[in-house]
């Protein structure tokens, strides 16, 4: 039975070597026994120290919290070429996000992983240099050293005191009416149109206490935070899933069709039987899944299409359909290239709606829409970046989008984004405006 001071306390002894002056790899793992332990997030969240990523699985079944970087990758499909080569082993992970581009990304081998599955949480130590083991397990040693008792996320007490959104509810109308003409002339089939609303507050915002805020009300997301350095931040808490990938096996799903949620169980029944039946909100949902299996052709054969189901969130509620697939190779930079944006967030086809958000969004949607994840030489898995924000010091920009397909009704559709944005926006309002 391991505590946390003491686990760090075994890494660091593990770090007297002596070491080879010569390039390597090597990992160093202890576990920890959860109960007493501080939470991940506000560990990772306390540290002097950057990169820092968390990740949590939306079953609850895992949790990744990862500080500092022995190496980093521009490009998921260079840290594919990192791993293979390396031959990482299951403790190998790379983490990290990728932008709604697909061919970007800050990934990272963490210096320090902690991974919490069921009741074991353990810590993995990695030192990798191109020059000198030596010299990386001295910065190792300091990188311990300078570690913090984990503070408590304490929650938000700043006023807002500007809110403007990226369009407004005029340009949004006009936005969608031009989307609806191309549907109408034949040019797409469907678009995912979003809006960045930027928020200034009284005060530094905290990434981390917003993220346990969400993580507390938000269930059945997957919750995800990268903070590049002390001021600057991404987060959100999604309930899509891009992929999961065992071996060969791949899992993803259509998310797509939205309807609003609510508190009371049997109005929310009456909702969700309503979007169960909804033609336009059905088929939304099915140009993603015949977006999918289009994408996938050629890499793997889809096994499986699960029929549609609810997935029931505090502010809205989704049509759902699992894909199961059976890759012909293990590759994650294959299944990001395939599968990022899928038509839950871009359109079909793909490049006729590309194009079009490229031309008619007034901002650049960076990480947002993107995946945040891991990966490693046997398994991966990654969220599709939504429900999101950017936090850069006193200042937040918060996402949202909406698919439009024929059928659409631009207030309709702005009802939906301002229901997806509330999952993190009533978190920043005490009076809960
Ligand atoms: C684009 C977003 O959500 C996507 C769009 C949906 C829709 O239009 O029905 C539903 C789920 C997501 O795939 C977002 O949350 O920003
Ligand atoms: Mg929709």
């Amino acid at each position: 039975m391991n505590s946390l001071t003491g686990a760090l306390n075994q890494l660091l002894r593990q770090l007297d070597g002596p070491f080879p002056e010569a390039p390597g790899l090597r990992q160093f793992y202890v576990t920890v026994t959860p109960e007493g332990e501080p939470d991940g997030l506000a560990w990772l969240a306390s540290q002097w120290l950057w990169p820092q990523f968390y990740w949590q699985q939306r079953d609850g079944v895992e949790e990744l919290a990862a500080l500092g970087a022995v190496r980093r990758f521009s490009s998921l499909a260079a840290a594919r070429d990192f791993l293979t080569a390396e031959q990482g082993g299951a403790l190998m992970r790379v983490c990290g996000l990728n932008t709604f581009d697909p061919g970007q990304g800050s990934l990272f081998v963490p210096r320090l992983l902690w991974r919490h599955r069921g009741d074991e949480i353990t810590l993995t130590l990695t030192l990798y240099s191109e020059h000198s083991l030596q010299q990386d397990a001295l910065v190792a040693r300091r990188f311990l050293r300078r570690l913090v008792a984990p503070q408590p996320l304490v929650a938000m007490t700043g006023e807002c005191l500007e809110e403007r959104h990226l369009p407004d509810r005029e340009g949004w109308h006009s936005m969608i009416t031009r989307a609806l003409d191309a549907i109408i002339a034949g040019d797409m089939e469907k678009v995912v149109l979003a809006r960045a609303s930027d928020l200034r507050f009284s005060c530094h915002l905290s990434p981390g206490s917003l993220l346990a805020a969400s993580r507390a009300v938000n269930r059945g997301c997957y919750h995800f935070f990268m903070a590049f350095n002390e001021g600057s931040a991404f987060l959100g808490s999604s309930p899509e899933r891009l992929w999961r990938r065992r071996g060969l096996a791949l899992t993803t799903e259509a998310l797509a069709g939205t309807v609003a949620g609510d508190d009371d169980d049997g109005r929310a029944a009456h909702l969700a039987r309503w979007l169960l039946n909804d033609e336009k909100n059905q088929y939304e949902n099915s140009l993603v899944v015949e977006d999918i299996c289009q994408r996938l052709e050629g890499a793997a054969s889809v096994t499986d299409i699960a029929e549609a189901r609810i997935v029931r969130l505090r502010n809205v509620q989704h049509l759902r359909r699992d894909i199961e697939a059976r890759l012909a190779q293990p590759d994650d930079a294959l299944c990001l290239q395939r599968l990022q944006p899928t038509a839950a967030v871009a359109g079909l086809p793909r490049e006729a709606a590309r194009r079009f958000i490229e031309q008619v969004e007034t901002f650049d949607r960076e990480w947002y829409a993107g995946s945040a994840g891991w990966l490693s030489v046997d398994d991966s898995e990654f969220c599709v970046s939504l429900r999101s924000a950017r936090v850069q010091e006193d200042r937040l920009r918060l996402y949202a989008g909406a698919g439009i397909v024929a059928g659409s009704v631009p207030d309709a559709e702005w009802q939906e984004i301002e229901n997806k944005a509330a999952g993190l926006r009533s978190l920043l309002f005490s009076s809960g405006r």
